[in-house]
């Protein structure tokens, strides 16, 4: 990414519903580049849903969302700047790694790393020709996760993150956040745990 672009994200006053039931109402953030922030609140508060709407997979209810950029000419939507990563993998089992990273080039577009240099950066490379099939938890996540090297997008929406991740892929999980924020990256993480990158937005909702 280039650090010269800068990019925010500003939510006003936001709620989302699911089916009849408001899940939660009046949340307000503003997220700058090189910004990181988590939310986090109990079980069932809306952590997921509230990720799910800023991708555009759920309609806001009320408020406001708006993205913007400086030191770019191209005007991309904010659909169009994330990667979402959820709480399921969203990979296929009967595939090899390396097909279902080369499935995410289709989608995401590629200008970042290849899929065997993002699987490296996870340590991962040497099950690329693998199916997903034969990976244990920790390591389905894990390639999940090299998609984020693959296309090169600032924001970045990532749903409990650290789960199945033993304590080195944390620790390469940090790595890869921090040296995104360092290149202007924005990310947002609905998580119980805290990834323990220094100063950290805190987003906590609670029941309404
Ligand atoms: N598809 C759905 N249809 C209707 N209600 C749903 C749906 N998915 C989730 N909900 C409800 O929305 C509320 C928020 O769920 P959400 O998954 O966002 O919570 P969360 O804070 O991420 O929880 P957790 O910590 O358990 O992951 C819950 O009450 C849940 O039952």
């Amino acid at each position: 990414m280039d650090i010269a672009r800068r990019c925010n994200l500003l939510i006003e006053d936001l709620s989302v519903a699911r089916g009849e039931r408001v899940v939660f109402g009046g949340v307000s953030l503003r997220l700058d580049s090189g910004e990181i922030a988590e939310v986090t609140g109990p079980n069932g508060v809306g952590k997921s849903t509230l990720l799910r709407a800023i991708a555009g997979f759920l309609p806001l209810r009320s408020g406001r969302m708006s993205w913007a950029e400086s030191g770019t000419t191209d005007s991309a939507t904010l659909a169009e700047r994330l990667h979402y990563v959820g709480h399921l993998d969203a990979l296929k089992s009967a595939l090899t790694v390396r097909e279902n990273l080369e499935i995410g080039l289709g989608i995401l577009g590629r200008d970042r790393l290849t899929p065997l240099e993002a699987l490296a950066r996870m340590e991962l490379a040497h099950v690329f020709d693998l199916p997903v099939g034969y990976l244990s938890a920790g390591q389905r996540r894990r390639v999940a996760l090299a998609r984020l090297l693959i296309a090169d997008r600032p924001l970045w929406l990532l749903d409990e993150p650290l789960t199945a991740l033993d304590q080195h892929a944390r620790t390469l999980l940090k790595a890869i956040v921090a040296d995104h924020l360092k290149s202007g990256g924005l990310m947002l993480a609905a998580t119980h745990e805290p990834l323990g990158l220094p100063e950290t937005i805190q987003v906590r909702l609670r029941a309404i």
